[in-house]
């Protein structure tokens, strides 16, 4: 059962060969894809980008603090700006905000959104420092001066001018107020608060012993005091509002995200670096064997093709001799199945398609055909007094002599032992027809010598003709057999003559003034004598009469 399983399988794998291939490559592709994104996460660039941003940030923000200070001390020579900073540190917020998806932290993302908060928090608190701190910057740099002033106005004509005691409790005031506003400005309490309200409070009571100069200047440093009381407490809570803001404490909670994130985006990167790195050199050892395979295949194909290459010559050789063979063999057939092998006539296969033509001709033309049947007389004799070798001779040399009579398009057939059939074609004229069987009969007559014997034959000859459409509708064979007949009634009559068949058709002007079989004399009077036998078939009694 599990056999049978693996080989269906097998069998299955074999035919799906070239698509599982084409998924194969598919997926290798599609892995490899994978693993080379996985490595390209994240740019190193974005991370150190990222890290600079944020160390400005921080520096901004350190400024920022800084001035802030400078503020709240009230000393520095040019008013600090709180609000410079601001700019840039809005860009780098933005930028902040765009790398932290990057990182795919979660943590990273709400650390950016509580470095907006408290970058958006500080600035409101910082706003509203900077609106209260010029009128406490200004009262804290007019009041010292403002207190030397007036200590020496009283110590000078306007002192002379004073009730003694009113001068002296002044300077001891003023030096008070200054002492405790400068405490206050440092470390505001309600109790300093009280107290300085208390020396304002003399400051004013003395106002009375001096001149309104004197008293204008004492009215401002009282002003700028109470300036001090008021704005130092609230400047001082803005102050701990913005230092709870903890936008650096946020930084470095930002940082520490940014940092861990890309840490570990950029050690996930390495792993996948590694994966990559084996997988790729996986893909090159089957790259290396499937090139092996290709190149073993391509090899093998060129040997095949080779061969086959090698055999289909030789085969087209050998389908050539072959073909050339038998065409040497069916010309060689073709030939046999039409001649006669001793004579080299044609034989009676042949005759009969030749004549059936004949017949066809003579139809269109209305011309006559002409058979003339031979049978030599005597023969029998040659061959049983000279053996059969002679008589081939005797055959072979009737063939070719007679043949030597004929027109070039007149046919000669050998039909087998001692037969020949002459067909004539166009024959104009009966009389035409029996010079050529005198002829014939002559030169027959005349072979009297073979192989260095003394021989003596002749020939009966029976002669049939048609014409025209009548004549080919009576067909060969009927033609052929009355000229059979013909010359059997020659071997009756005597042998050594002819006999033209009562059928025997000629054209308009030869009929029918001449009888319809006629027995031809030979020329010479010692045949005459001979021909005194009867017709035979298709022989008329008349023409028996005449030859007798
Ligand atoms: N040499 C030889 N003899 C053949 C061949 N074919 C047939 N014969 C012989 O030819 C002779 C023909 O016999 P006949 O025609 O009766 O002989 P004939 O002496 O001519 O007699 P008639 O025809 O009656 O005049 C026979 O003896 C056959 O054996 C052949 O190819 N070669």
């Amino acid at each position: 059962m599990f056999r049978m399983l693996v080989r269906r399988v097998g069998s299955w794998v074999r035919r799906r060969r070239l698509l599982l291939a084409s998924l194969a490559v598919v997926l290798m592709s599609a892995l490899l894809v994978f693993l080379y994104t996985r490595t390209e996460v994240i740019d190193p660039e974005v991370r150190s980008n990222v890290l600079l941003n944020l160390r400005e940030f921080e520096k901004l923000d350190a400024e920022w603090d800084a001035n802030l200070l400078r503020a709240h001390t009230g000393r520095a020579s040019v008013r600090p700006d709180l609000s410079s900073q601001l700019p840039r540190m809005r860009i780098l917020m933005a930028r902040l905000e765009q790398a932290a998806p990057l990182t795919g932290s979660r943590a990273a993302t709400e650390a950016c959104a509580d470095l907006r908060t408290a970058l958006r928090n500080k600035e409101m608190l910082v706003a509203e420092f900077a609106r209260h701190n010029p009128r406490l910057r200004a009262a804290l740099l007019h009041m010292p001066p403002a207190v030397a002033d007036l200590k020496t106005e009283i110590s000078g004509i306007e002192g002379a001018l004073a009730p003694a005691q009113f001068v002296v409790r002044l300077d001891t005031t003023l030096n008070a107020l200054l002492t405790d506003i400068l405490r206050y400005n440092i470390a505001p309490s309600p109790v300093l608060a009280n107290r300085i309200e208390e020396i304002l409070g003399n400051v004013a009571a003395q106002e009375i012993a001096f001149s309104p100069a004197v008293v204008d200047k004492m009215d401002a440093v009282i002003l700028s005091s109470r300036v001090i009381l008021e704005k130092r407490p609230l400047e001082n809570l803005l102050e701990a509002q913005i230092a709870a803001v903890g936008s650096d404490i946020v930084l470095d909670r930002l940082e520490q995200e940014f940092e861990r994130s890309f840490t570990t985006v950029l050690l996930e990167r390495q792993r996948f670096r590694g994966y990559l790195a084996a997988y790729s050199g996986l893909l090159l050892v089957l790259l290396a064997y499937a090139g092996v395979r290709l190149r073993r295949s391509y090899r093998i194909i060129g040997v095949v093709n080779r061969r086959l290459q090698a055999a289909n010559e030789t085969l087209e050789q050998r389908v050539a001799e072959r073909t050339a063979e038998l065409q040497a063999q069916s010309v060689q057939l073709e030939r046999l199945a039409q001649h006669d092998s001793l004579t080299g006539l044609i034989n009676y296969r042949q005759l009969t398609r030749l004549l059936e033509r004949a017949l066809a001709r003579a139809d269109r033309r209305d011309s006559v055909v002409v058979l003339m049947f031979i049978d030599l007389d005597g023969f029998k004799a040659v061959n049983d007094t000279w053996g059969h070798a002679t008589g081939d001779l005797v055959l072979k040399t009737v063939a070719r002599r007679v043949q030597a009579r004929l027109r070039a398009e007149d046919a000669l057939a050998r039909l087998g032992g001692d037969e020949f059939v002459i067909l004539l074609e166009d024959v104009t004229s009966r009389d035409g027809a029996l010079r050529v069987a005198r002829l014939v009969l002559a030169e027959i007559e005349s072979i009297t010598e073979a192989d260095g014997h003394a021989i003596r034959i002749s020939a009966s000859i029976g002669i049939a003709s048609a014409r025209g459409q009548m004549g080919a509708a009576r067909g060969q064979e009927a033609l052929l057999a009355e000229a059979d007949q013909a010359m059997y009634a020659a071997k009756q009559a005597g042998k050594g003559r002819f006999v033209v068949s009562e059928q025997a058709q000629w054209r308009d002007e030869d009929d029918p003034v001449e009888p319809t079989l006629e027995q031809a004399r030979r020329e010479r009077p010692k045949e005459d004598a001979a021909g005194s036998t009867g017709t035979g078939t298709g022989t008329s009694k008349a023409d028996a009469d005449r030859i007798g």
